[in-house]
């Protein structure tokens, strides 16, 4: 569905130059729901505006939805649907009125545009809306319209910048169950953006990581947890006087280098706290070093960015959830 290669924009600058998407590779399979994460500026939009062929690419290649968006970027269009940050409706039209319209933009004739649009408001349970005007709605709704909109020619290929982006939680979810059910009904592919690590967590089955316009981490959130974050071990020691030693057995036992002292605590990355606790509590018992207390905790996406980067997402962004 995506093939990018090499793909690369820069702007021009007051002074110079900003190299916001740095030979960016990727293939995504038909039917796939990826997120694509990164820190604010990080390169997402500038990503997603030329895979949409909405801005050209500097260098480099990509061919979406069949069609390469340097050469035939009306095709990619025709193919696609793109829901941006911002509201994709006016104000003064009603609902069903602005999808009718946009189904006519597409080609569709009256009647395919009205019965098309009805589908839309169906599948995302506009249809009680559908005589209100867009700024009538609330932001959930409104987004559900936005959605609409990037619906109503049909796309096998669906871009979402940040579809949950300012909602309350009950809206984010429901949002999030309309994009899951058109993946699963309509096999649907799905690349989206998102601030929200736990959502990108939970619902894609690929996550790419992008930072500084460059593809740093990329797989199944599991895969990319395991593999580059691992699971914690705290354990709480009895004696203070104990955590340098206990420091050293971790650090001799699970890796070198991954066990962090402070009071009584020592903290250890492991690639798997089950198998790692047991062997760790039996070392230690066996130098006479008391634990009152251990606790296992699972890795986070955030903590994959900031084993790649040394930062974490969540101060880089400001606002991830
Ligand atoms: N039209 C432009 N002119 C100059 N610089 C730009 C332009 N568009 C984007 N940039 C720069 O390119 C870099 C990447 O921006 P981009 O908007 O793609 O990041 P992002 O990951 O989508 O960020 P955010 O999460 O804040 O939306 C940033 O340094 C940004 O300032």
């Amino acid at each position: 569905m995506i093939h990018a290669r090499a793909l690369t924009r820069r702007f021009k600058i007051k002074g110079g130059e900003v190299e916001a998407v740095r030979g960016l590779d990727l293939d995504v399979e038909p039917g796939t729901l990826v997120a694509f994460l990164g820190p604010n500026g990080a390169g997402k939009s500038t990503s997603l505006r030329m895979l949409t062929s909405l801005l050209p690419p500097t260098s480099g290649t990509a061919v979406v939805a069949g069609h390469d968006v340097a050469s035939d970027p009306a095709g990619v269009r025709r193919n696609i649907g793109y829901v941006g940050q911002k509201n994709g409706a006016g104000e003064n039209f009603r609902v069903l009125d602005e999808l009718v319209t946009q189904a006519r933009c597409y080609g569709l004739t009256r009647d395919e545009a009205r019965r098309r649009a009805r589908e839309v408001l169906d599948m995302l349970e506009l249809t009680s809306l559908a005589t209100r005007k867009p700024g009538t709605l609330s932001g959930g709704q409104r987004r559900r319209l936005d959605i609409a909109l990037g619906l109503v020619h049909r796309p096998g290929l669906l871009f979402l910048d940040e579809p949950t982006t300012g909602l309350d939680p009950q809206s984010r979810a429901d949002v999030w169950g309309h994009i899951l059910r058109l993946r699963e009904e309509h096999g649907t592919t799905l690349f989206l953006t998102t601030h929200y690590l736990e959502e990108a967590d939970s619902m894609a089955e690929r996550v790419v990581i992008i930072d500084h316009g460059r593809v740093i981490a990329d797989g199944t959130a599991a895969r990319l947890k395991t593999d580059l974050a691992g699971d914690h071990v705290t354990l709480t020691l009895r004696d203070p006087g104990d955590t340098a030693r206990a420091t050293a057995i971790a650090t001799r036992l699970e890796a070198p280098g991954e066990a962090a002292a402070e009071g009584t605590t020592v903290r250890v990355r492991v690639p798997r706290a089950d198998v790692a606790l047991p062997r760790l509590l039996r070392a230690l018992e066996a130098e006479g070093v008391e634990v009152a207390a251990a606790e296992t905790a699972r890795p986070t996406l955030d903590d994959v960015f900031l084993t790649l980067t040394g930062r974490s997402l969540r101060e880089t962004d400001g606002d991830g959830a």
